[in-house]
């Protein structure tokens, strides 16, 4: 047998044994949250924090205690997405405080307590991990319904990382335009995911086709039907498709996601479906 495939078993039962940890710190941090989903994308800037924040709100929007946790040390942008600019506490030694949205969304990121938005992270990967199974592990969460975590993009070991440091795990959403380049690289993610045996939810297609907002002709700028496509050939559910609309956009640079600034907008409508669709694949799961 190739040593890769030796590696491969090695790292999955690894895997496994993180994901059903039942001590530790991170478990214990996590012990009252009961959905913890994953959002990975492969390719960065395809719209995964912007399907974070309004999964969260349409989870919120529903009675539901909802946290989100920011992995995407180099581009953490869901305090930007959802209007938070104060600075979180250190509360004694790594004893973190995580900060409310306007609608009650709990929320950590690396960028809640970093100097400046100009100041790069440069750790190494190693430290990284450790930063965020650390933050991880010393945030009160609380009692949630849901906790969303936005993983960075990309298919090398850092999303797995983050993977692994969750135990408990329900699964991934993957996020993909579709355009052949992005689906490309989110196939690579998927199949990491699935080698590592991390259940994958379901599969969101964003930037599907461009609404025209005065005549509200679509235009299917980026391709047509690549992400729905992806979703058949690994057997995953599709969730939906989110159209690219200037509203999503302004929504983005106002701090308020879609769903809550224009819910009458296609973009706020499509992740509705999305969402109601994700949570009909986790009540699913639970059946069985
Ligand atoms: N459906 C959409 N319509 C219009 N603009 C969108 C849509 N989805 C995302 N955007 C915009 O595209 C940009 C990238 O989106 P976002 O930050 O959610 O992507 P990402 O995959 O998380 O990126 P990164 O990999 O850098 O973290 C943002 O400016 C966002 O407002």
């Amino acid at each position: 047998m190739p040593l890769e495939i030796y590696e491969s078993i090695s790292i999955r039962e690894e895997l496994k044994k993180e994901l059903s940890e039942r001590q530790g710190p991170i478990f214990n941090a996590l012990k009252d949250v009961r959905h913890k989903i994953a959002i990975l994308s492969g390719k960065g800037g395809v719209g995964k924090t912007s399907t974070v924040v309004n999964m969260a709100s349409v989870l919120r929007n529903m009675g539901n205690e909802v946290g989100i946790f920011d992995a995407d040390v180099h581009g953490p942008s869901i305090p930007k997405l959802t209007g938070l600019n104060k600075k979180t506490d250190l509360h004694g030694a790594w004893q973190m405080k995580s900060l409310e949205t306007d609608n009650g969304i709990k929320v950590m990121s690396v960028s809640l307590f970093w100097p400046g938005e100009a100041t790069p992270v440069l750790w190494k990967g190693h430290y990284k991990a450790r930063v965020i199974r650390q933050l991880l592990a010393s945030v009160n969460w609380g009692k949630l319904d849901y906790l969303l975590v936005d993983l960075p993009p990309g298919t090398g070991d850092e999303p797995v990382t983050i993977m692994k440091s969750i135990p408990g795990l329900d699964g991934v959403v993957v996020v993909t335009t579709p355009q052949e380049v992005s689906v490309a690289v989110c196939s690579k993610a998927i199949s990491s995911a699935i080698e590592l045996g991390v259940p994958i939810l379901g599969l969101v297609e964003n930037m599907s086709a461009f609404v025209c907002p005065h005549c509200s002709k679509a235009t299917p700028v980026l391709g047509e039907g690549k992400g729905e496509e992806l979703a058949r050939t690994y057997k995953i559910p599709f969730l939906g498709r989110v159209p690219l609309h200037e509203l999503a956009g302004k929504a983005a640079d106002e701090g308020v996601p879609v769903v809550d600034k224009y819910p009458g907008s296609p973009a706020a409508a499509a992740f509705q479906v999305c969402t109601v669709n994700l949570l009909s694949v986790l009540n699913s799961r639970e059946e069985k």
